[in-house]
């Protein structure tokens, strides 16, 4: 087994270096450990938009990041360890997930946290999730993944993936909401991430006595970064992978109230509807001609609105009001 500790807290970097590993060791077992700076993780099949507080997100820089593996979205900081296992396909593999979060939860149990894995693929103590698990199978190789909240920054946790289900209808997966805690509720104060990390490496080593450490070469580190800036740092991979979704908001602006709908495939508006009891010289219609082919993006779209007199359709609007409407 080959264990790794990431060099980087650059969550595009971490989860390109998952699927950069399972090229670069086809036919060995690996044992991965990282942290990210603020990050939200999204599943494979959801549909980023309507799982994160996106002018939250955007106002604390917290980087978006969808990753390989199915499930919901979680939040990540520097107090939240990582921890991966690579393995060959085998047994094991398609049941529960206590196989791989058993090392997890010995270490835990012997510092005296009553840690149990709890349904399919969550960790908790006293009823609170500290971690969540996800794997995907690819190549022959199996991955399976989890969180281990050790002092996380919570109230940024909840504001960040706080949102209104109502404006989207899609086939997505869903987030499956819980109460979390931090385990260092449950540990000495002084308790560290690294500490964490060198406690379920020992144990990881107990099962696995051939285990050696490797560091990234200058080549991995290149693979990895070509790999997040054609994928993982993209919008499309990040929000225009989302399964196609149809979107509804209604917000009240000075002239009156604004309804818009749109039906967005591979995160471009394809269709734009939008009511409102505003007066305005031109016809609607021809705004909603002019979204047609935009990416859903705030960016894309506060470019095109400074070609379009939003007045003229609106009546006494500014681009911020409109937006809202958007997001
Ligand atoms: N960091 C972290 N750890 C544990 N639980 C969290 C975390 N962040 C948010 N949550 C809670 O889990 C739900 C989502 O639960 P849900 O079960 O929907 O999704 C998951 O658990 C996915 C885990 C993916 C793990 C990967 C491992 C390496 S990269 S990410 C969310 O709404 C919060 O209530």
């Amino acid at each position: 087994m080959v264990l790794i500790d990431s060099p980087s807290h650059n969550a595009y970097f971490n989860i390109a270096s998952e699927e950069y590993l399972l090229h670069r060791f086809p036919t060995e077992d690996l044992f991965l450990l990282y942290i990210n700076a603020p990050s939200i993780i999204v599943g494979k099949f959801q549909n980023t938009l309507a799982e994160i507080n996106l002018d939250y997100v955007r106002e604390k820089e917290i980087k978006v990041v969808r990753r390989m593996s199915g499930g919901g979205t979680v939040y990540h900081d520097l107090g939240n360890l990582n921890f991966s296992f690579h393995t060959l396909l085998g047994q094991n593999d398609f049941g529960d997930f206590s196989f791989f979060t058993q090392p997890v939860l010995n270490m835990l149990n012997q510092l005296g946290v009553p840690a149990v894995l709890e349904g399919r693929n969550d960790l908790l103590v006293k009823g609170k999730k500290f971690s969540g698990n996800a794997k995907l199978a690819r190549h022959g190789k199996m991955i399976q993944h989890g969180t281990i909240l050790l002092d996380s920054e919570m109230e940024v946790l909840g504001e960040a993936l706080k949102v209104n289900p109502l404006k989207f209808i899609d086939k997505a997966i869903k987030s499956t909401r819980s109460r979390v805690t931090n385990l260092i509720n449950y540990l000495p104060k002084q308790t560290t991430t690294a500490n964490l990390k060198q406690l379920l490496t020992e144990e990881i080593m107990k099962n696995n006595p051939e285990a050696k450490r490797y560091e990234l070469t200058e080549e991995d580190l290149q693979g990895i970064q070509n790999l997040m800036n054609e994928k993982y740092k993209t919008w499309e991979w990040n929000y225009g992978f989302s399964p196609n979704y149809n979107f509804q908001k209604a917000i009240k602006v000075p002239a009156g109230f604004i309804e818009m709908h749109l039906e967005v495939v591979q995160g471009i508006i394809e269709k734009a509807k939008i009511f409102g009891d505003f007066f305005a010289s031109k016809p609607i219609e021809d705004l909603e001609e002019m979204l047609i082919g935009s990416k859903h993006d705030i960016s894309d779209l506060r470019a095109l609105f400074t070609t379009i007199d939003l007045t003229a359709f609106f009546g006494k609007v500014t681009p911020e009001e409109i937006f809202d409407a958007f997001k």
